[in-house]
């Protein structure tokens, strides 16, 4: 499990990026973390894999402080960042030398990765273009079978082959021992692939729910006019009429939309930090 108490963080001589943040992330789930550009998301990231250290509160990665670095808590996370450096050896190699210090790394499940991918074995990482070089460090993340992965904007840069292969094969190899967190602007593909959603706005979290909850309290739908259209909470205008979201006040099932879902957190933030928080005051949509 991972707990966040009251963390904030601020750069150096800057304002505060998080401001008394609190979050409780649990094994065997797979959360998006959304959020507009420069809003915090690398930053959470940064300071969950004891990159950065918070200014005041609490993070707790199973039993491990980040910021004490401790061997057995860098042993237990492995974190990806958007732009991963890449050294002067191959792919093979960088596993045969780095996957020792992971008690678990499965190498068979690597070589699966890396073929899926279409990336060599044997060429150099640091001769791999950007998109190739992820997919090699996205393999490597993804066979070190440690509890806790953070991937930062993973599909950044993947063509459109290698973002579905990742979705399958990051779908096929979630435990439940395992706590998956990936930031990412790509929403469409994220739909099928988080448990639970975590949108950053401003210094605080907006929305922290599982998608279950979501569409327990949301109600997606395609209609052909606005008017008649109770408890409407958000609209766009598409070919066909609009696509909304209303309050679910039927109990009505329909599939989460998440690119809908933020783009609607991002118009109406107060409706939709009242609504998540769980506060009996909700403020209802307009
Ligand atoms: N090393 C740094 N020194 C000073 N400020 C920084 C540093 N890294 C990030 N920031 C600032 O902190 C804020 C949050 O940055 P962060 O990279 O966490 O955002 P993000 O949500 O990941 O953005 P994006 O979606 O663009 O990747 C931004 O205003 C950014 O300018």
């Amino acid at each position: 499990m991972i707990s966040i108490k009251n963390v904030s963080y601020a750069y150096r001589g800057k304002e505060k990026v998080l401001n008394d943040v609190n979050l409780q992330l649990d094994m065997g789930k797979v959360y998006g973390l959304l959020g507009k550009n420069g809003i915090g998301k690398s930053t959470l990231l940064g300071l969950l894999s004891g990159l950065l250290f918070p200014g005041s509160g609490e993070i707790l990665v199973g039993g491990n402080e980040p910021r004490k670095r401790q061997l057995s808590f860098f042993r237990e996370i492995y974190y990806l960042p958007d732009n991963p450096d890449a050294p002067s050896i191959s792919a093979k190699n960088y596993a045969k030398s780095f996957g020792k210090f992971y008690p678990d790394f499965n190498p068979d499940f690597f070589d699966e990765c890396l073929a899926k991918f279409e990336v060599s074995p044997g060429q150099k990482l640091s001769n791999l273009s950007h998109g190739q070089l992820k997919k090699a460090m996205l393999a490597f993340a993804l066979s070190t079978n440690v509890p806790y992965i953070f991937l930062d904007e993973p599909t950044n840069g993947l063509d459109i082959t290698s973002r579905k292969n990742f979705n399958k094969l990051l779908a096929g190899m979630v435990q439940p021992f395992q706590c998956i967190v990936i930031s990412s602007h790509q929403m469409l593909e994220l739909n099928n692939l988080v448990d639970h959603i975590i949108i950053l706005q401003d210094d605080k979290v907006l929305v922290n729910s599982s998608i279950e909850e979501i569409g327990h309290k949301l109600y997606f739908n395609i209609v052909k006019q606005l008017e008649g259209n109770d408890h409407l909470v958000y609209s766009e205008n598409i070919l066909l009429g609009y696509a909304i979201i209303q309050e679910n006040r039927h109990h009505l099932s329909s599939p989460v939309n998440l690119e809908m879902l933020f783009n609607a957190a991002m118009e109406q933030p107060d409706y939709f930090a009242s609504l998540f928080s769980g506060h009996k005051n909700i403020v209802h949509a307009v």
